[in-house]
């Protein structure tokens, strides 16, 4: 099995606090990871580090065997890295297909890119993919803005996937939905790792250990725990510090 993500002894401290403090993991390819902790646990800044969007003060971030430490996150987004946000993420002004579209003109040669949208016949065609594939097909046409908070979401998963990425960093996709959207949304992260590999944060247990292949419990900052969710969920000081607060 290989790796898409190597993270190695990655550390960054705001002032005294050590967010992140000396993690080391891998993510193999085609499965799920998800890292889990509580509040605080340092999850959003370990993401912050892997997409770029702060460097770290120590240690590496490899993607698909590329040292991306130094990298901004354009160069990580063109090495296959693709985000979604705690925070909704789209042009709520555009169309659903429009905030699909925008993303997956990226696999257009560079020569036209910027050619009227009846030339990009790839990014078309991806588009339409990614509509049908996400059940958004009846609602290509509606503003972004007025979807439901689960159609969101899952648009905003369709948007990251539509550049064709390696590696789908998401960052709690089932926040704020019905029991069915989480469901749904379960299934729908199952079925991408088809295509990509998917590190996860989540906060939802049950799905966490009904979805994931390997799991990285953080706790102030350090991995405290990492391996499948049997033995991560049967580890003590796991349940001292986690399973014991949920
Ligand atoms: N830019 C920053 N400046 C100062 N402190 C920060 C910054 N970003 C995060 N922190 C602090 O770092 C620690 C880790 O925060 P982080 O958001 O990574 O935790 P988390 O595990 O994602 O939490 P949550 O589950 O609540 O989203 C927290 O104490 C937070 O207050």
């Amino acid at each position: 099995m290989t790796s898409v993500l190597e993270v190695r002894n990655l550390s960054i401290a705001f002032g005294g606090l050590r967010a992140v403090d000396d993690v080391s993991f891998a993510a193999q390819r085609h499965r799920i990871t998800t890292v889990i902790g509580p509040n605080g646990a340092g999850k959003s800044t370990l993401f912050n580090l892997i997409s770029g969007a702060l460097m770290p003060q120590a240690g590496q971030v490899i993607v698909d065997g590329v040292d991306m430490t130094d990298a901004a996150p354009e160069r990580r987004q063109a090495a296959g890295l693709s985000r979604s946000f705690q925070i909704t993420n789209l042009f709520f002004e555009l169309t659903v297909a429009e905030n699909i579209r925008l993303a997956a003109q990226i696999l257009e040669p560079a020569s036209r890119r910027f050619l009227p949208l009846r030339a990009s016949t790839r990014a078309r065609a991806k588009t339409d993919e990614m509509l049908e594939r996400f059940e958004l097909t009846h609602r290509r046409d509606e503003l972004a803005g007025h979807l439901s908070h689960g159609d969101q979401r899952r648009l905003e998963i369709a948007v990251c996937l539509a550049s064709e990425p390696k590696l789908l960093l998401l960052d709690e996709p089932t926040q704020g939905m019905s029991h069915g959207d989480t469901a749904n949304t379960a299934a729908l992260v199952r079925s991408l790792t088809d295509d990509v590999t998917v590190l996860l944060i989540e906060h939802d247990i049950a799905l966490v250990m009904d979805l994931s292949d390997h799991v990285i419990v953080m706790h102030q900052g350090r991995n405290l725990a990492d391996g499948t969710p049997q033995a991560v969920r049967a580890n003590p000081a796991v349940q001292a510090a986690y399973f014991g607060q949920a």
